[in-house]
């Protein structure tokens, strides 16, 4: 079998140990033959990429592993990008976070105002690293996860319309996880039918290889509980304010009982709950800055330090087994059935064909075929066609430097109660994004 060149962008990122080891874990099925790390923060980066090496000549001897800032040396003689950069890092996202709630309303890192704020930062961070890639490997694809993924798909199909790059979400892998759990089934055994953008919708169907229709049964389950289970499946997920997420699903249902709900939708359907129940001053980006990103960093050190990986904390991502499912879709022409997020072009039969839509698709050697997902019913396509203009105007204000555009974005935001309340805002983000932001006028 061919072996694979992969260099993974933000190798500085929380999930790099996870996925690397997820990786090593899947060699038999996605054989590598060099895997390199790139980041644009070297001191970020180089905890990690050390300890990194530590475990993989410990466990992976005959896998070329290094870590660069070299952009040259990062892309070039690579088969696979797969990216998860964060733009501004932490210190920006808490600030997406928290400049909002002073103004009362969502502060959240993919939704609302923060993530807007974030999807100005990143369209500059993905460009520069697609533009890498077609430079140093042409043929090389890109398997992004960088977010937030609705905004940098909509900046890759107008900005970079033939780049080779796949947007994804794992949002709805870990609640699938779940619904496995609530019909006693596993989530491979499971195909879905779903609609949506990125963070903002709704499974249509859950059947069985047999075709056994589960909709129903999680549906009268997600009534009572959310999507919270007795059997924690998404350790990635056990903070008190994912629980609570999690479980706020009822209430999306109970507005909503068609379909079952992304939980993302809660910051769009009840935001004033949301601001409610914030607390301002420590926000999901300090609870990982003290959780996920403390955890991961200390692992990293203690490898450093006794000079094995042995017995570490560093943790296997096997949720993230997908990405390597995708990987192979592209590699073998496995066509793979997976959400993906794509140019809509009829998918969704009455939502605009130039929309970026998160639906179902095949995924084979030639990229990605989504599969029809028929007409939608009047509430959800408001909706998302809301959101969709919200993403859109973002995206336009980032190419034309508008002010005007990025006020409007806020203002149709369904999270924003006013225009005076989003000029508010806007010019908070302006002032804290100086430095990553186009300029606008
Ligand atoms: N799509 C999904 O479902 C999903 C799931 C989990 C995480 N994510 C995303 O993955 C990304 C990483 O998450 P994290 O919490 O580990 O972030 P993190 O801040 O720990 O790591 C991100 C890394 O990206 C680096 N970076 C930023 N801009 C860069 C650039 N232009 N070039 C190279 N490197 C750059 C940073 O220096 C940092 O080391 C975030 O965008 C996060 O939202 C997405
Ligand atoms: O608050 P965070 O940083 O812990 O998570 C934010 C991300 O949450 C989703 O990804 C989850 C996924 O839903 C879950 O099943 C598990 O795999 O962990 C992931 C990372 O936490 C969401 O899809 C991402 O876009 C968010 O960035
Ligand atoms: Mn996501």
């Amino acid at each position: 079998m061919k072996k694979f060149s992969v260099v993974i962008a933000g190798g500085g990122s929380t999930f790099t140990p996870g996925i690397v080891m997820m990786m090593l874990d899947n060699r038999d099925r996605f054989p590598m033959r060099e895997l390199v790390l790139y980041d644009n923060d070297e001191k970020r980066q180089a905890v990690l990429g050390e300890a990194l090496d530590i475990l993989i000549k410990e466990q992976a001897p005959e896998l070329k592993f290094s870590y660069t800032t070299d952009p040259e040396v990062a892309f070039t003689d690579r088969d696979f990008c797969m990216a998860h950069i964060r733009a501004g890092q932490y210190d920006m996202r808490e600030k997406d976070e928290k400049i909002p709630l002073r103004h009362g309303v969502i502060g959240q890192e993919t939704c609302g105002p923060g993530g807007i704020a974030y999807g100005m930062r990143s369209i500059t961070g993905m460009l520069e690293i697609i533009d890498y890639m077609e430079k140093y490997s042409p043929d090389c694809w890109m398997l992004n996860y960088s977010n937030p993924a609705a905004i940098v798909a909509e900046a890759c199909r107008v900005l970079r319309p033939n780049a080779k790059v796949l947007n994804i979400c794992d949002m709805p892998v870990g609640t699938l996880r779940r619904m496995s759990q609530i019909i006693n089934k596993q989530p491979q055994d499971l195909e879905v039918r779903y609609f949506g953008l990125n963070h903002f919708g709704w499974w249509t169907s859950v059947k069985d290889k047999e075709g056994h229709e589960y909709l129903d049964e999680i549906k009268d389950y997600v009534a009572e509980n959310g999507y919270l289970t007795q059997v924690e499946v998404d350790t990635q997920h056990m903070d008190p304010s994912w629980q609570e997420t999690h479980k706020k699903a009822k209430d999306l249902l109970a507005v909503n009982p068609r379909y079952l709900p992304n939980t993302y939708l809660k910051y769009y359907l009840y935001p004033d709950y949301e601001v409610a129940h914030s607390n301002p001053d420590f926000t999901r980006a300090n609870e990982v800055m003290e959780g996920r990103e403390k955890q991961v960093f200390t692992a990293a050190r203690e490898i450093i330090e006794k000079g094995t990986a042995k017995n570490s904390n560093f943790h296997i991502d096997s949720h993230a087994s997908f990405i390597v499912d995708l990987a192979r879709a592209i590699a073998f022409n496995t066509h793979e059935r997976m959400l993906m997020i794509v140019e809509n072009n009829g998918a969704i039969a009455n939502f605009p064909d130039d929309a970026m839509v998160e639906v179902p698709c095949i995924v084979g050697s030639d990229g990605v075929e989504p599969l029809a997902q028929g007409k939608i019913p009047n509430f959800e396509q408001a909706l998302m066609y809301q959101q969709v203009t919200v993403e859109k105007l973002v995206v336009e204000a980032y190419i034309e430097g508008s002010y005007q555009k990025l006020w409007q974005a806020l203002t149709l935001s369904k999270t924003i109660p006013s225009a005076k309340v989003a000029k508010d805002v806007l010019d908070d983000l302006i002032e804290a994004n100086k430095e990553y932001w186009p300029e606008l006028s």
